[in-house]
């Protein structure tokens, strides 16, 4: 049992150290982990229901696929920091990730998070 809890310690604690190189080492990560924690925020603070929890979830998924990403960038960097154009593959298919996750968020929010703030605020 003990042993069983030390793990998941563990376990969590690289998780940690992992948002944390994340945050430090990529200035995407910080600038989309910002949009998508903001739109998480004000999707649970201004709308209702399950519109509320299925907007935050849409919003949090961009962090999400921006720690996939920086994973994935990192991995194909200890495989070849030369020229492969497999190497893009790689990348630009993970960058691909992030933007169509982002995409789809913003169009949510457009239709969905824009119309509440508006009234929020006017
Ligand atoms: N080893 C490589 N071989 C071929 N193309 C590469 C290689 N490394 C990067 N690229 C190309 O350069 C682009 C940018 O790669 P880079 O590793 O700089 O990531 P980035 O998009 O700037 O992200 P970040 O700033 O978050 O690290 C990739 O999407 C890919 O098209």
């Amino acid at each position: 049992m003990m042993q069983t809890l030390k793990k998941i310690v563990r376990g969590i604690s690289f998780a940690l150290e992992g948002l944390v190189f994340a945050f430090k080492n990529d200035q995407h990560f910080r600038i989309n982990s910002f949009l998508s924690l903001t739109g998480t925020f004000l999707s649970l603070a201004l709308l209702e229901g399950c519109l509320s929890l299925v907007l935050a979830f849409i919003n949090y998924s961009i962090l999400v696929a921006e720690l996939f990403n920086t994973a994935i960038e990192r991995a194909v960097d200890t495989a070849t920091l030369e020229f492969h154009p497999l190497a893009k593959a790689a990348k630009d298919v993970s960058s691909a990730a992030v933007l169509t996750t982002g995409i789809f968020a913003l169009l949510a929010d457009l239709i969905y998070l824009l119309p509440a703030l508006l009234s929020a605020i006017l």
